[in-house]
């Protein structure tokens, strides 16, 4: 079955999060945030070799059992996200397309990794996403309401996000190079005028940011270990 690489971006250092180490290190279940991501993608049949941006100063990451697993390629992350992502993708050689994830979403489900992979058998890649459910206002900068902002096929941008390798690593490097602000690989896919899908994915694919995010994580962790029993 053919397998496709996941670049993991995990070299961030968590500063929303107020913890004592970086937040894919905080611990759930007896185990680590990013071991969480990492076996809940290792897991997946079409899944294969997993290319791992951690910061060139982790101290971390050698500890943990997976560190010597040889599904795993560990490259050095960068200053943002994006150049993290980049520096995976430059690592990998004999792919079509990839598959980036954050470290910091470990609630992933393989339902939602099929629906997204199911974008190989044609040409344009995308991302599991969430329709928006509440109203949804812009501030004017002083705490109050500017406009309220239509939320007809809004969306919240999850990961994975599944792209071409070619173009994904084309868009990305001239997005930076032109000195975009890139927050997910979409960003770029889109100043490039490729078409990106949005294929929903589950709601609790959520991405751990602030404390009060592991609590829920916990739950649905919790949830996800009995689907298991
Ligand atoms: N220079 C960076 C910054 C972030 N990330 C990774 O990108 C993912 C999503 O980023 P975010 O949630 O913002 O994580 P942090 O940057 O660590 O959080 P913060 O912004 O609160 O510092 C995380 O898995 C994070 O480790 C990365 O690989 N390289
Ligand atoms: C990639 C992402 O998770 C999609 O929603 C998001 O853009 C990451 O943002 P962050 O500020 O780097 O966590």
């Amino acid at each position: 079955m053919h397998k496709f690489p996941v670049v993991v971006p995990a070299a961030g250092v968590g500063k929303r999060m107020q913890a004592d180490r970086p937040k894919q290190y905080l611990h759930l279940h007896g185990k680590t945030l990013l071991e969480h991501t990492l076996h809940a993608l290792h897991a997946h049949p079409r899944i294969g070799q997993i290319y791992l941006a951690l910061h060139p100063q982790d101290p971390y990451f050698g500890h943990l059992p997976i560190a010597d697993a040889d599904w795993l390629t560990r490259v050095d992350g960068g200053l943002e996200r994006a150049d993290s992502v980049l520096a995976g993708l430059n690592q990998i050689m004999d792919a079509d397309w990839v598959l980036v994830h954050d470290a910091a979403r470990p609630c992933l489900r393989h339902q939602d990794i099929d629906a997204l992979l199911s974008l190989a058998d044609g040409q344009h890649g995308g991302i599991l996403a969430c329709p928006v459910r509440d109203s949804m206002k812009r501030g004017n900068g002083a705490g109050l309401v500017a406009t309220s902002v239509c939320r007809d096929d809004l969306w919240h941008a999850l990961t994975p996000q599944f792209f071409p390798l070619p173009a994904l690593r084309e868009a990305l490097q001239h997005a930076l190079t032109e000195g975009h602000t890139i927050t997910d690989e979409a960003s770029a896919m889109e100043l490039a005028s490729h078409p990106v899908a949005l294929v929903e994915g589950s709601p609790d694919n959520i991405k751990i940011t602030h404390p009060q995010d592991l609590a829920l994580a916990e739950l649905y962790l919790t949830e996800r270990s009995k689907d298991f029993l």
